[in-house]
């Protein structure tokens, strides 16, 4: 009989929260933690035990609908998993390399209760093509800036930083999140919320 395989602390942490793996309710949906390799913006391996994407089971019901609706529309397509639930302590590594900068607006403080990820209620996602390649989106994914703005696309596309067809891939992931039932955040296309922070706090649980 072939051994079960063992997961990691984080893992096993994750599980005793009463997070869900994504992967083990639908191995449809692809993950690649980009905190799990240094090529991030913080330069640093932050997961180094963890390759599992965990989310709260409402959130992850919510992203089993939103690829559900995706398929609908775009059946050779997949939605890809960047990063999921996120300790607190992770949270602070990030905050260490942007505190007093002028990329702090785009990571949550974790002094001030962190932001949806530490609750394992927000995502970052994109989507695969039929060859497994992910959509262009005009920028990569974490990419700290005006070009990942969802507010300003217009004014991107008029501008040439950002392509109609990319502007276009953008509308679909947001369509598709939406119908999930996930909200923007207007500084980064590829992050979706279940709920609001006040909600999050009221009934949700801190990932230490
Ligand atoms: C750093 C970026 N990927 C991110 O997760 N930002 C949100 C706003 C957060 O830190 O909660
Ligand atoms: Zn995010």
């Amino acid at each position: 009989m072939k051994p079960l395989p063992t997961k990691s602390p984080l893992a096993l942490c994750m599980d005793s929260l009463g997070l869900v793996d994504i992967a083990e309710i639908d191995s449809n949906i692809h993950i690649r933690l980009m905190y799990a390799q240094a090529d991030n913006f913080t330069g640093e391996v932050l997961y180094d035990d963890l390759t599992e994407a965990y989310l709260h089971p409402d959130a992850a019901h919510a992203l089993i609908k939103a690829q559900q609706a995706l398929k609908a529309l775009h059946p050779a397509y997949s939605l890809i998993v960047y990063d999921a639930a996120r300790p607190m302590s992770v949270q602070k590594k990030m905050w260490d390399v942007v505190k007093g900068t002028s990329k702090s607006k785009y990571v949550s403080n974790p002094s001030r209760g962190g932001g949806l990820h530490n609750y394992g209620l927000a995502v970052d996602i994109s989507i695969l093509d039929s060859l497994g390649i992910p959509l262009p989106m005009g920028t990569k994914v974490d990419h700290l800036g005006v070009e990942a703005h969802i507010t300003q696309e217009g004014e991107l596309v008029r501008s040439g930083k950002l392509t109609e067809a990319e502007r276009r891939n953008r509308v679909l992931l947001r369509k598709v999140m939406k119908e999930g039932g996930f909200r923007t955040l207007p500084s980064e296309w590829w992050h979706f919320n279940y709920c609001s922070r006040d909600v999050a706090r009221q009934r949700y649980k801190v990932i230490p």
